[in-house]
């Protein structure tokens, strides 16, 4: 970017140009009637040939509600760069939970921009209005804009490719900056704190083949605009995680927030009245996010639901042209989520809300959903989160113990073949606990707690075995008996 004074030059000429054309409307009515049309016509060619710049003007709040503008809040954060280097006066803003300053450029500023050859000038201004409340102090209510000015010839590059350009610009930069935040519903309401959550794939405990795996398949994801917008579908993915608890679901779900740069909305079912305000909610969502559904299989009903439905349109068909209850009679009927409500808005809703969303369902009981509910397609990528493997015990050694290596590790790894063992309960081990830092003590005791789990499973299995065969028994002494003559 640079900085150009003809900037200066072309808003002087404009205000010169502004006040011709104030002057003759003021005075065109003492023209004759034929003069008058005539001077008109060649007003407009004149005015652009004296002055043959475009302005675009971009308000910070626009809409009938007065929301900020996605478009001038983009522009700030594009400009934010060039204007720390041109501007002399700037306003600064501190970002990511006060780790970062922002630079931006005051009120009634100028940089200038430049886009394959093309020069262009941004102008910070605003209108100040006294505001119509009764109040001892007055009030003015300030309206800031942001200005684009360029040559008339360029209009098809700017108007298209450059503003893209900018756009796209704006928001990487600010969501680079932003603070990252997780949301949860009241009811149809989002409430947020700040997301600090430390998980990362590097200290999440999985085989680094799965891993790299699941990685590659989010990045490719969140770098696929163009490609989803081509083939027509909205920019989603679906994934499901599913295992056994403490094996690293949520873990896995904070990492993957924390890979992208996403927010996370952590959407309770059961605070949700019905799909309305399911609806509702699901719009709320910011541009790059995660809708987490955790436990889905006892959110709600949604297995029962979809089968109760399709009872009920067997029902009806039998009855035939049975009269329709009133709209309102029907809706209060239905008014909970259902597993159709839940599947809509999977499929449709977001193709025309835009941006980047993941949405990831958790589950204990990967069986017990609804088939519809997981299929590829809808829940895109399905990853079981398993018990402990000796790959993922040495990323937890080298988490909590820094140790890429002991003499005790082939043991362990023996162990962890024969004992079943989530990933939380080999970490709590893990933790120094007598002697901190004390590497041997956490693994000895690692190593007592997989012995013991291994014999409980050996005596669980011969008691199942025993009492299967317990079971049996009784059975053959029936049959003998009903066979005898
Ligand atoms: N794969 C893993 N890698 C690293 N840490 C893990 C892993 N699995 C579990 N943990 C540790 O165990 C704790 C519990 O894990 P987490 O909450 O992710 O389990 P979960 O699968 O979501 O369980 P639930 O099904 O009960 O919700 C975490 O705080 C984390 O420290
Ligand atoms: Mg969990």
């Amino acid at each position: 970017m640079i900085h150009l004074k003809q900037g200066d030059m072309l808003a002087q000429v404009g205000s010169v140009v502004a006040c011709l054309m104030f002057v003759w409307a003021m005075f065109k009515q003492y023209f004759p009637y034929e003069l008058r049309d005539r001077l008109e016509k060649y007003n407009k060619r004149v005015f652009t040939f004296v002055y043959p710049y475009i302005q675009i003007k971009f308000h910070e709040f626009t809409g009938e509600r007065l929301m900020r503008s996605e478009a001038y809040s983009a522009i700030e954060t594009y400009l934010s760069s060039s204007s720390s280097m041109q501007a002399k006066r700037l306003k600064a803003e501190v970002v990511k939970n006060n780790q970062a300053l922002v630079l931006s450029m005051d009120d009634h500023e100028e940089v200038a921009d430049e886009f394959k050859g093309v020069k262009l000038w941004w102008v910070s201004g605003k209108n100040a209005f006294k505001s119509q409340t009764l109040s001892f102090y007055q009030v003015t209510d300030e309206k800031r804009y942001y200005k684009l000015k360029f040559h008339k010839r360029h209009r098809d590059l700017i108007i298209g490719p450059y503003l893209n350009h900018v756009l796209k610009e704006g928001r990487a930069l600010k969501a680079k900056n932003r603070q990252r935040k997780l949301y949860t519903n009241n009811g149809s309401y989002w409430s947020h704190v700040v997301f600090e959550h430390p998980a990362t794939f590097k200290t999440l405990a999985m085989e680094p083949e799965k891993k790299k795996e699941i990685m590659d398949d989010l990045i490719t994801f969140s770098q696929s605009e163009e490609f989803y917008q081509r083939i027509g579908r909205a920019w989603k993915r679906g994934y499901l995680l599913y295992g056994p608890p403490g094996t690293g679901k949520s873990t896995m779900i904070a990492a993957m927030a924390n890979l992208l740069n996403y927010d996370i909305y952590d959407l309770e079912l059961t605070a949700v009245k019905d799909n309305t305000e399911l609806r509702k909610l699901l719009i709320e969502t910011s541009r790059k996010s995660i809708v987490v559904i955790e436990d889905i299989d006892c959110s709600l009903d949604l297995t029962g639901q979809r089968r109760k439905k399709k009872e009920e349109e067997k029902e009806g068909d039998e009855k035939e042209q049975k009269p329709k209850l009133p709209k309102e009679e029907r809706d209060s009927k239905n008014s909970q989520v259902t597993l159709s409500g839940l599947l809509n808005f999977i499929d449709g809703l977001w193709s025309v809300c835009g941006g980047e969303r993941l949405i990831v369902f958790t589950t204990n009981f990967v069986e017990k959903l609804d088939p519809a509910l997981i299929r590829k397609g809808r829940m895109d990528k399905h990853i079981e989160l398993s018990y402990c493997s000796f790959e993922a015990f040495k990323v937890l050694a080298n988490n909590y113990l820094q140790l890429e290596s002991h003499q005790l590790f082939a043991k362990i790894s023996d162990l962890l073949g024969e004992a079943k063992m989530t990933p939380a309960d080999v970490a709590e081990h893990l933790m120094p606990k007598i002697v901190p830092g004390n590497a041997q003590v956490c693994l000895e005791s690692l190593i007592g707690a997989l012995e013991t789990t291994k014999e409980k499973a050996k005596l669980k299995a011969e008691k199942k075995k025993h009492e299967r065969r317990k079971h049996r028994q009784p059975k053959r002494k029936q049959k003998r008996q009903t066979t005898r003559p």
